[in-house]
């Protein structure tokens, strides 16, 4: 299977992921019957686990799992309470699952099924054609995490960060970090209004809209980013941008194909389109020393690297490249230094960093 279907359901099996039972994107009956003799949630899983596999889709029983967990109002088939295991299901329980499965047998993938999905443990609504968060950009997060805890200068100068992220998609990132730092605001923006309009709902849902500005706003125009200056410098910009590389779409697993929006995806020929656009822009709106976190594909260290020392004039340095949990280089830590470039909120000198070879 292609790097990004691996990446699509290497998450399927982890453990519980997904959250409650809010949200079923669901609107339509099956008119017949499920089939005869399947009555508990055990057989069900098996009936449908051996349907999937026939079928060829991917995570057979895991689908199936989460499908029929999802219907008794749990997030994992595991977490079930063992005497719904053996009980006789309701046929409304039974139709339910039938049209879940139906789903999954045109290959829809089963966040968009379950209509939401757990990110760095907050329940996310998801809907197509909005970016399945991945479980690697936890990792992403989690280093975002760790640098502005243990580098009390890029925590800002209000107490907390002023993060802007860069392809907000459903809000994954900018949501888990503003849940876990209690004085940090974030800018989100994207290009899709669909990307957008999920962000708000999540953040209404998650009740962190105080401290959250939602930016329809595509980086590759030219001045789009002078809005941001309203807010003042960044301490941080952080982004999954789409970064795969255009002749590797066709190799991408029907799941995202068919339902994946392709500008959440296909980043041009190296994959670099938005990543460039987004460190031609950085330092209109980075404060000096400001800080740079990017998810890319395991070529771009390099690319990006020889890009950078090709535009020095933007003041911008690799510090750190980080593996994610299969060893590929997938994050990146760029840094600013140098002044305030055309910004007139923050022209304050300051100490330059120390750039460490990665
Ligand atoms: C790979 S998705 C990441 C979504 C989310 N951050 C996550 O990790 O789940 C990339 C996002 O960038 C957005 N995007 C693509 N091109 C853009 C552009 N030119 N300007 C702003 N956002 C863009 C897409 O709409 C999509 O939501």
């Amino acid at each position: 299977m292609a790097l990004w279907g691996r990446m699509l359901w290497s998450f399927l099996s982890g453990p519980g992921r997904r959250g409650g039972t809010q949200g079923r994107a669901f609107s339509s009956w099956l008119p017949h019957r499920p089939p005869a003799g399947l009555l508990n949630a055990t057989e069900l899983v098996s009936h449908w686990t051996a349907v999937f596999e026939k079928r060829g889709i991917p995570e057979a029983r895991e689908s199936s799992e989460y499908i029929v967990a999802h219907v008794l109002g749990a997030k994992t088939f595991q977490s079930l309470k063992p005497v719904l295991w053996t009980q006789p299901l309701t046929s409304w329980q039974l139709q339910y699952i039938q049209e879940l499965s139906s789903r999954r047998l045109r290959r829809m993938p089963v966040q968009y099924i379950l209509g939401e999905w757990d990110f760095q443990g907050l329940t996310l609504k998801m809907a197509p054609p909005v970016f399945i968060p991945r479980p690697e950009t936890e990792e992403l997060v989690e280093w975002v995490l760790e640098e502005v805890t243990q580098r009390p200068g890029l925590a800002g100068a209000k107490g907390g960060p002023l993060i802007l992220e860069v392809g907000c998609g459903s809000g994954a990132v900018s949501l888990s970090l503003l849940s876990q730092l209690p004085q940090s605001q974030v800018i989100a923006v994207d290009k899709g209004e669909a990307a957008i309009c999920l962000t708000r709902e999540n953040a209404q849902r998650l009740q962190l809209q105080d401290r959250i500005r939602i930016v329809p706003l595509d980086v590759t125009l030219e001045g789009s980013w002078a809005q941001l200056l309203l807010w003042g410098p960044m301490d941080l910009i952080v982004s999954n941008p789409p970064y795969i590389f255009h002749q590797d779409m066709e190799q991408l697993a029907p799941e995202i194909r068919s339902f994946e929006d392709p500008l959440a995806l296909d980043g041009g020929e190296e994959g670099m389109d938005i990543i460039t656009h987004i460190l031609a822009l950085a330092p209109q709106v980075l404060k000096h020393s400001g800080s740079i976190f990017l998810e890319v594909d395991p070529r771009h260290p390099e690319l990006v690297s020889s890009w950078l020392e090709s535009r020095p004039d933007l003041s911008l340095h690799l510090v750190a490249v980080r593996k994610d949990f299969c060893g590929r280089p997938r994050f990146l830590h760029i840094q600013r230094s140098g002044p305030q470039r055309d910004c007139p909120v923050d022209a304050r000198p300051g100490p330059q960093p120390t750039s460490v070879p990665y």
